[in-house]
């Protein structure tokens, strides 16, 4: 322990260690106070502890008044006291103890050493005298020889007096020079026990002995506190004389004879004194008697063995020293009862008694001493905790308030003031209602809170946030909490916590949550809760509610070729224009990309939905300037679900809604279309369908067949077509119009397509490595990896990697995806023969094509489609578009290519209007790679000159 903790530990125990010190310079020095407060213990405690002792067997033969007034003057003839004794022998009394001195010879004692003989039980009194004239030392007074040489025994009559002047003790011994004489009442108690055998008095011959210079004691007895318990009987001496019969009460009971009349000396002052007056000594002796024969006088413990006990049992708390609380208080302080119950029953069970004063006291001074020091340590806790909690409320951001029960304002921190703009000198004391009337409207709510706060004792804080107007005009939030002050609600503490910010903060996030960045709109989240709500609510009511899933037709266009920041306006005036063609209360959500969908509820019927679903689109179709100077046309699609009529589920309405917009977006765009139950079997299988076609992709289950195409002039292979078959796991081989369109619809087409060009590509290469024939490949790509430029990036790269000439590979793309979207497809055609790459345009006929549109593209080749060449023989028609098709293409300085050749006929018609290349079943199928290399090796130069 360092020295500073040591020295505060010392210093919290002054009390006791005082107490101790107190009691190690009182006890030893006997200091006078402590005695008498030891004793005034003696007499409370001894009586409650005392034994139960057996039935008085002592009485009293007293010279009272009425002896003294019948026998005459004091002393009297001692032949009446032999009259006295006769009588008491002859009653057969047990012994007799004359506590009188007969110091001097005087009439009578003849008469009197004859009774003592016959009795031979008669115990004179020897007591103590002050010497005289001067003198010092005390005289020991003694029967006279003669009398004393009769007597059965002596017995000092010797009484100490306590520090209070009273009589509680006597000595076992005592006697001038040595203790020689037992006590009187030891003296009797010794010859009532004894048979008339002759008595042993000690031998001294003169009756008065000099003074000796001490009077010694041994044997201090301490007797019981003169109660009636011990009272010995007490018989008037004149009585006994008048009345012998009265001596019958006296059987084998010891006697005592002495003055009882005032005047006569002999009385003592008793602890009893205050309630009886003194007590003759007489009384005093046979009471000695009485608790000796029961065992009832008692040793004082020796000062060193109280002191001892006394420091031990202050010792305890003083190393314990426990912090005080009430429950420890009053436990410990109870200990003050320890000392006196500590000594009555050791008084009890031992016969020595321990004073307990020093104890007790010394525990009062220790006690009030911790107590003192708790207090002042508890007392600068306090403080602390309230300059802590001073500097608490001034420092936080809370504004905190305080109430008493009146709700009269007591306290207000300084953000308090500044919320209400008063200092706390000019708010204190007025009421809180009055205070909360200039600055919230939700003062009833305020006041009601604090009533069920101080009435039920409890912390409460209100749900919703109070709008407080600042003196300053602003208004913020404010949560309040109302808590109760002390355990009987004496007052309450309002703390007004500022979540302005927090709530703004919140709300913010909450919008950020639920909206959509870039247009404002709810976004997913939102509208799905909405939707639910909405459904909830239409099934209840038995109203309708539309989701329309608006998509914007060609949108990737526009963000392709304008760049995101255009793409971004057209996204945020289209959220304008559709949130302008509903009513306030319908929701306008972005899902993502360019979809949004629409809710709208309570509506009347479906034609209202259709009214509304036409206008959007006739919004959107007006133009838009995305960027200064650029005016675009928009179009959308629209799918739309009824619910419930549709689906009560919000997931399932917005799928059917989805598959709606689909079927829209299928028939061409720019149109809405409501779901149909038949379309939820197409959309399964079509579900299927992708992620089949999705698995073969990454399985490798495609390949692709080549078919070859002839020159109709010389025979010759000019070229392959390179097409696509799926080849599933069980081995069935699926043609491309089982799978491309649904490819096409999902997306898939994008990466089915860089596989084709990719493969053909490799495989020209593996062809040229063999030294076969080069033939340029025709590769078809849909209308999909026509939308943007990747598909040149995909040619580049696949040239690049298989090291094949471009004028090797040729593209084939479909009429109608050439002219759905002309100047698109015009810049990507474009870039395809920058490439070197040739261009063929497929199913030629099928669309309808703008010749000028055509003119601007760099086609090298136009296929005519196989319909068309199924009848040219037998259909003018056909055959007309079949010769005006090749003499266009002749004019534009393009190759002509016939698809579905099957014929010799047709191959002939075709050869007359100068047709340049046949493709079809007549000169071969398409066929597997291995197959196809028969064609090349037999066209290959030094190999085969004609077809196999
Ligand atoms: N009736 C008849 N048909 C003949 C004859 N000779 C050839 N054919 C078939 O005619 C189709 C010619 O291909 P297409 O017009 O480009 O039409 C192709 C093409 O548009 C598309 N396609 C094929 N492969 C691919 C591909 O790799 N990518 C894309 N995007 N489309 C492909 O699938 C369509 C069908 O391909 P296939 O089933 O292979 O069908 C082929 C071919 O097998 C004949 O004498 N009579």
């Amino acid at each position: 322990m360092n020295p500073a903790r040591a020295a505060r530990a010392l210093a919290s125990r002054a009390g006791w260690l005082f107490a101790m010190l107190l009691a190690c310079i009182t006890l030893p020095a006997g200091w006078e106070p402590l005695q008498r407060l030891d004793l005034l213990a003696y007499d409370a405690i001894e009586p409650i502890f005392r034994l139960q002792g057996t039935p008085v067997r002592s009485a009293i033969v007293a010279i009272d008044e009425t002896s003294l007034a019948a026998l005459g003057r004091w002393p009297w003839n001692r032949g009446v006291h032999a009259e006295v004794v006769d009588r008491l022998a002859e009653a057969g009394v047990a012994a007799i103890g004359v506590s009188i001195l007969f110091a001097e010879p005087g009439p009578g004692d003849e008469r009197l050493a004859d009774a003592m003989t016959r009795s031979g039980r008669v115990v004179l009194a020897v007591a103590p005298r002050a010497a005289e004239h001067g003198a010092s030392g005390v005289l020991e007074v003694r029967p006279t020889p003669e009398l004393r040489a009769h007597a059965a025994a002596l017995g000092h009559v010797d009484v100490e007096l306590d520090a209070d002047g009273l009589a509680r003790r006597i000595f076992r011994r005592a006697g001038s020079s040595s203790p020689q004489w037992d006590a009187l009442a030891l003296a009797t108690l010794r010859i009532a026990g004894r048979n008339n055998e002759a008595s042993s008095l000690p031998t001294h011959e003169a009756w008065l002995q000099s003074a000796s210079p001490i009077w010694r004691r041994e044997g201090e007895m301490l007797l019981p506190y003169p109660d009636e318990r011990g009272a010995p009987i007490a018989i008037s001496y004149i009585r006994l004389l008048e009345q012998p019969a009265l001596a019958d009460q006296l059987r084998d009971k010891a006697v005592f004879i002495g003055t009882t009349a005032s005047g006569l000396d002999g009385a003592l002052a008793t602890p009893a004194s205050s309630q009886h007056g003194s007590m003759a000594a007489v009384e005093f002796h046979a009471r000695a008697y009485e608790a000796v024969r029961n065992g009832q006088v008692y040793r004082s413990a020796a000062p060193t063995l109280t002191l001892a006990l006394t420091l031990l049992f202050l010792a305890v708390p003083a190393l314990v020293h426990p912090r005080l609380d009430i429950g420890r208080a009053i436990g410990l302080g109870s200990l003050v009862l320890l000392p006196p119950l500590a000594s009555g029953f050791v008084l009890a069970r031992t016969q020595l008694w321990i004073p307990p004063a020093a104890a007790t006291i010394g525990f009062i001074i220790g006690y009030l001493g911790w107590f003192a020091v708790d207090l002042r340590r508890s007392r600068r806790g306090l403080r602390h905790a309230r300059q802590d909690a001073d500097a608490t409320l001034r420092s936080i951001a809370d504004a905190v308030v305080t109430v008493d029960d009146d709700c009269r304002i007591v306290l207000m921190n300084p953000v308090a003031e500044r919320l209400t703009g008063l200092p706390l000198a000019g708010a204190q004391q007025r009421r809180l209602g009055e205070l909360l009337d200039t600055f919230t409207e939700q003062r009833a709510q305020i006041d009601e809170t604090l009533g069920v706060c101080l009435q039920q004792r409890r912390m409460i804080r209100l749900p919703e946030p109070i709008a407080w107007r600042m003196p300053d005009g602003t208004v913020c939030a404010l949560r309040l909490t109302i808590s109760p002050i002390g355990e009987r609600a004496e007052g309450a503490v309002l703390a007004f916590n500022d979540v302005t910010e927090a709530l703004a903060a919140t709300s913010r996030l909450e919008h950020e949550a639920t909206h959509d960045t870039l247009t404002g709109l709810p976004n997913r989240a939102l509208l799905l809760d909405r939707l639910h709500h909405a459904l909830a609510q239409a099934d209840r009511r038995c109203t309708m509610i539309a989701l329309l899933f608006v998509d914007l037709d060609r949108f990737k266009r526009i963000n392709d070729s304008l760049g995101h920041h255009a793409g971004d306006r057209v996204l945020e005036i289209v959220a304008e224009r559709l949130t302008a063609a509903v009513r306030g209360g319908d929701t306008v959500a972005r899902w993502g990309g360019d979809e949004f969908v629409v809710l709208m509820e309570n509506l009347d019927d479906q034609p209202a939905v259709a009214a509304i679903a036409h206008k959007m689109i006739e919004l959107l179709e007006r133009d838009v300037e995305a960027e200064p100077g650029t005016n675009l046309a928009l179009s959308c699609s629209i799918g739309i679900g009824v619910g419930p009529r549709d689906s009560a589920d919000a997931g399932t309405l917005l799928l059917m809604a989805d598959r709606a917009m689909y079927r829209a977006k299928r028939q061409g765009g720019g149109s809405y279309t409501f779901y149909s139950p038949e379309m939820n079997t197409w959309s399964r299988d079509r579900l299927k369908m992708e992620s089949a076609l999705r698995a073969a992709l990454q399985n490798r289950e495609f390949e692709l067949h080549y078919q070859p195409q002839i020159d109709i002039r010389s025979g010759r292979l000019v070229g392959l077509e390179a097409l696509i078959r799926w080849r599933r796991a069980d081995g069935e081989l699926i043609r491309p119009d089982a799978f491309i369109p649904a490819a096409e619809e999902s997306g898939l087409i994008r990466g089915i397509g860089d596989w084709v060009i990719r493969e053909a590509t490799s495989q020209a290469a593996r062809w040229k490595s063999e030294g076969l024939l080069p033939v340029p490949l025709a590769v078809n790509v849909s209308a999909q990896q026509c939308s943007d430029m990747n598909v040149v990036d995909t040619i580049r790269s696949a040239l690049e990697d298989s090291g094949v000439a471009p004028a090797m590979l040729k593209i084939e793309l479909t009429e109608s995806t050439a002219m759905h979207d002309a100047e698109r497809v015009a810049e990507l055609l474009s870039s395809i023969d920058r490439l070197g790459v040739g261009v063929a345009v497929d199913d030629f006929g099928t669309g309808y094509s703008s010749l000028s549109l055509l003119k601007r593209f760099p086609i090298s080749e136009l296929k005519i489609d196989k319909s068309f060449v199924h009848d040219i023989t037998s259909d003018a028609d056909d055959a007309a578009i079949v010769r005006g098709t090749i003499a266009l293409a002749h004019s534009l300085g393009m190759t002509v290519v016939a698809e579905g050749v099957e014929t010799q006929a047709q191959l002939r018609f075709l050869a007359r209007h100068r047709c340049n290349i046949a493709q079809g079943l007549l000169s071969s199928p398409p066929l597997p790679a291995d197959e196809v290399r028969n064609w090349l090796e037999a066209s290959a130069p030094g190999l085969r000159r004609t077809a196999p």
